[in-house]
């Protein structure tokens, strides 16, 4: 392979890469100047100022690094997009890394299982793993499908020369992740038979492998897959040790048949297990959460590794991430040590999500696994992140309705979804309240003319007492808004209808002999304004337009309701003692403001985070609730602030 594009990075001393700035135990020991550096702090400076330098010394090495991570994966496709290259390529960008990516063969499969398979010539998936070599640095790699031997053996020399080219010239090795896949969920084989032993050959060289339960099985040369998890975890303790590579063991095989894992995981809500008869349940109360925990597994031989490295570099590694030793790995809880062996094995807590969507778990995983490790110092915390990740996005899976079968993960869980608007989400969550709201006494006996003037001189006084504070808030928008549209949309919204409203209703307290005179505010208007005010003090303008969204839109769509009711029932407004006000909810011009302000919050939505989606979702959901406890209390009568 052509080297000259790399050269130039392999001869500066500050070429560090992102995946070095993880401290591998190889790159460490590479740099003696850092070693020498590192036992003159180590014998003449306090801790204090030894960190000071390891972040001087960071920054220093790190100067020309890539802002990101150059990540490799070698893999089948799957053109439904829940597994192989596809996913490999989604999970990178998920975890905000650069994908290359060459292809062992392209497969015809989808959620439902593999129809055929096209392997590459071994010759061409050679000259694809060259093209990216020779142009690109790679910081970690993850090999997934390889299917005959062939092709094994092609990644595996592939494999062994870089390894050696990056040696010889002083880079950091790359990790690598390998999945050693031979069968799919479906039960598809995906690796020739012939091929299990070669695969053997090329797991000596990663860092970590993550087999499935049927996998380790084979691995071991087992009759049957472990029935389990205690003799799955027994499985990959025998691979770690046997070939001295870290194994991430998997649960999905037991997860997927409603079987629970481990009884010492925290507990965390979930939906109730599938196959509950199966599941041991964990702890007391009601709805035990069901578990899928994984494990890691660092044989000795790795730890030993580890720890020659810290020896090496005189205990201090040259850049912010250092690699596990043996006392750090020790120490932590969820890690058992082996008197024989000194194997170490570190559960990786998890939940069960009940649900078949789990197509590519196993590819998304490692995927992850590569994509993270040069953002973490070790590979515990890789791997706890690489969990933690991926439970959300099977979570998510359910929402995504790919494929009849078994459905993909959501990759991008955590953006906030675009198939529907915010609004559209917000109005099927809200099916209910606008259902208890169209039903409650207080609405029907108005349309029947039955509610009393006294629960309705109520609900308008506490009316008045929040509208005067609503409009206060829709100036705080205002002058929040971060566009000149939405600020003068809250200013005139502000101004306009509340004022409006508010002289209505003084009119009608006149005419029927009411004081119009403000009265006091009772708890459960004082607790929806409490409620949006804590948003507007604490959240941000987003979460503040979505506060402020159910007053519009929920009392918008009751006007509509009470138009529709009163035409369906031929009411004579001009003699129903409330068809003044029938008419007033009845005037559509009010929906002008709707329109403008679900615009606003549906650009909001869209333009952030999921988690900002998500708190301006909760904002919304807790002011309907306040919204139809704040109807019905013209008939229940709450008690006063005083
Ligand atoms: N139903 C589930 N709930 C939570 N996590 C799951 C579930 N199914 C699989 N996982 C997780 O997905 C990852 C991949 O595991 P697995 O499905 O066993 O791999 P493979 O796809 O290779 O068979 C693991 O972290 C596993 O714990
Ligand atoms: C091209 C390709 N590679 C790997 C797999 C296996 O993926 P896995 O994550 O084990 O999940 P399932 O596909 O078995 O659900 C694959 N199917 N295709």
């Amino acid at each position: 392979m052509a080297q000259a594009s790399q050269d130039s990075q392999a001869s500066s001393s500050s070429s560090y890469s992102l995946s070095a700035s993880a401290a591998s135990s190889e790159s460490c020991a590479d740099r003696a100047d850092s070693a020498t550096a590192a036992s003159f702090a180590s014998a003449h400076l306090d801790e204090a100022t030894r960190t000071v330098l390891r972040y001087q010394a960071h920054a220093d090495a790190t100067a020309d690094a890539p802002t990101r991570a150059r990540v490799l994966s070698i893999e089948g496709s799957d053109p439904i997009g829940g597994a192989g290259t596809m996913a490999d390529m989604k999970a990178f960008t998920a975890h905000g890394v650069f994908g290359y990516a060459a292809m062992t063969c392209v497969c015809a499969q989808n959620t439902q299982g593999v129809t055929d398979i096209v392997n590459m010539e071994p010759a061409f998936l050679r000259a694809q793993l060259d093209s990216v070599a020779d142009d690109g640095r790679i910081d970690s790699m993850k090999i997934g499908m390889l299917g005959t031997s062939q092709i094994v053996d092609c990644v595996r020399d592939w494999l062994q020369a870089l390894l050696d080219d990056y040696a010889r010239r002083g880079l950091p090795r790359p990790w690598v992740v390998i999945d050693p896949v031979m069968y799919a969920k479906s039960g598809d084989s995906l690796l020739t038979p012939d091929a299990e032993e070669e695969l053997r050959t090329i797991l000596p060289l990663a860092d970590i492998i993550t087999p499935n339960v049927p996998e380790l099985a084979a691995l071991v040369h087992a009759d049957a897959a472990p029935t389990t998890w205690d003799g799955a975890v027994l499985m990959a303790r025998r691979v770690a040790e046997e070939l001295g590579v870290i194994v991430y063991a998997k649960a999905g095989m037991f997860a997927l048949s409603g079987a629970e894992n481990s009884d010492d995981s925290p507990a965390v809500a979930g939906p109730a297990p599938a196959g509950a008869d199966a599941a041991r349940t964990r702890g007391t109360g009601a709805n035990p959460a069901p578990a899928c925990d994984d494990a890691l597994i660092i044989p000795a031989a790795v730890l030993d590794r580890l720890a020659d490295a810290e020896k090496a570099t005189g205990g201090i590694v040259v850049n912010s991430a250092p690699a596990p030793t043996r006392t750090d790995l020790a120490s932590r809880p969820g890690t058992a040590a082996d008197a024989d062996t000194a194997t170490r094995v570190i559960t990786l807590p998890g939940r069960r999500v009940a649900t078949v969507n789990v197509h590519g778990t196993g590819d998304s995983l490692s995927a992850s696994l590569a994509a993270l490790r040069p953002q973490y110092a070790s590979w515990e915390e890789t791997a706890r992140a690489a969990k933690d990740w991926m439970t959300g996005a099977i979570a998510a899976a359910d929402g995504l309705h790919v494929g009849h079968g078994h459905g993909p993960i959501d990759f991008m869980w955590m953006a906030p979804p675009t198939a529907r608007t915010f609004t559209d989400d917000y109005w099927t969550q809200v099916r209910g309240v606008r259902e208890r709201i169209r039903e409650m006494p207080f609405i029907q006996r108005m349309l029947d003319g039955t509610l009393d003037l006294l629960d309705f001189s109520f609900y308008l006084h506490q009316d008045d007492l929040y509208l005067t504070d609503y409009s206060s808030l829709l100036a705080l928008a205002s002058v929040r808004a971060d566009t000149l549209h939405d600020r003068t949309f809250f200013a005139h919204a502000a101004a306009g209808g509340v004022d409006a409203e508010v002289s209505f209703h003084g009119q009608w307290f006149v005419e029927h002999g009411f004081s119009p005179e403000p009265q006091t505010m009772s708890t459960v208007t004082a607790a929806y304004i409490g409620h949006e005010h804590r948003v507007a003090d604490s959240g941000s303008y987003a979460q503040l337009a979505a506060v402020v969204m159910p007053c519009f839109w929920l009392y918008g769509a009751i006007g509509l309701d009470i138009m529709k009711q009163a035409a369906d029932r031929r009411l004579d407004l001009d003699s129903h003692p409330y068809g003044a006000w029938i008419r007033q909810y009845s005037d559509t011009s009010f929906n002008t403001s709707v329109a403008r302000e679900l615009a606003v919050c549906n650009r909001l939505a869209r333009e952030g985070s999921r988690a900002n989606y998500d708190a301006m979702m909760d904002a919304a959901l807790i002011s309907s609730e306040h919204e139809y406890l704040f109807f019905n209390q013209g008939i229940d009568r709450p008690a006063l602030v005083r």
